[in-house]
């Protein structure tokens, strides 16, 4: 096919969503994904856990790992509050422009930093390069055999504190075994499961909500 599966999403926001009307974004991607092409977006269902735990720690500092379309970034930074920011890390070229289009036409990009490149990477870069002293949030939803190495990288560089709170994607599908053991195991994180459904399917799916104790 001549476009991507994003590119095709990216032109559903830009026809039926309202420019700077976030919820418009947000539910002309659902749309398009329950009715056209499913996309591995977090997605509304999910996506209303996602938004609790944002409205309850209310970060000023908040990170995502893996933007994708932007959907989540939208999500989030919609709720944040004023001078408050969010980080969002991208690997792919191709997903990242259109992240960063679908992040502007909710008007958000203010609010928005996408950066492009591997986690691991950025990682250790983001106390010099953003003057961060630490997260109050951050979302996991990139490579799900990342999501451990990368919360040990966040403990190691000290970009957590007592509170931080962790919420991970897809923990049951695809799964991401090796990182729910360790959060639930180790005696630095307060660990609860949000059972919930793969987005825009039935299948089996839910949240892991961690909490570092430091
Ligand atoms: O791989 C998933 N996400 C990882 C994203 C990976 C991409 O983001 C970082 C990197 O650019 C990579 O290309 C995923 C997969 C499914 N799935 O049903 O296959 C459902 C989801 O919610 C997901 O986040
Ligand atoms: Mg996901």
């Amino acid at each position: 096919t001549r476009t991507t599966r994003p590119q095709r999403l990216l032109r559903a926001v830009q026809k039926n969503a309202t420019r700077n009307n976030p919820l418009s974004v947000i539910s002309a991607i659902d749309d398009f994904c329950r009715h056209r092409e499913w996309a591995m977006n977090v997605g509304d269902e999910k996506g209303f856990i996602l938004d609790s735990v944002v409205n309850e720690v209310s970060p000023v500092t908040a990170l995502e790992l893996g933007a994708y379309c932007g959907y989540s970034a939208v999500r989030i930074a919609r709720l944040l509050p004023p001078g408050a920011c969010l980080i969002t890390l991208e690997f792919n070229p191709d997903y990242a422009a259109i992240a960063r289009q679908v992040i502007a036409w909710a008007g958000l990009e203010d609010k928005v930093q996408l950066v492009e490149g591997a986690s691991g990477d950025w990682i250790p870069r983001m106390k010099e390069h953003f003057g961060i002293e630490t997260f109050d949030f951050v979302f996991l939803d990139h490579w799900k055999d990342s999501y451990l190495p990368d919360t040990k990288l966040l403990e190691e560089c000290g970009l957590l504190r007592k509170g931080t709170v962790l919420l991970a994607d897809n923990v049951i599908c695809p799964g991401a075994p090796d990182y729910l053991e360790y959060v639930r195991k180790s005696l630095s994180y307060e660990s609860r499961f949000f059972k919930s459904h793969l987005e825009y399917t039935k299948a089996e799916d839910g949240l892991e909500k961690s909490v570092y104790l430091s």
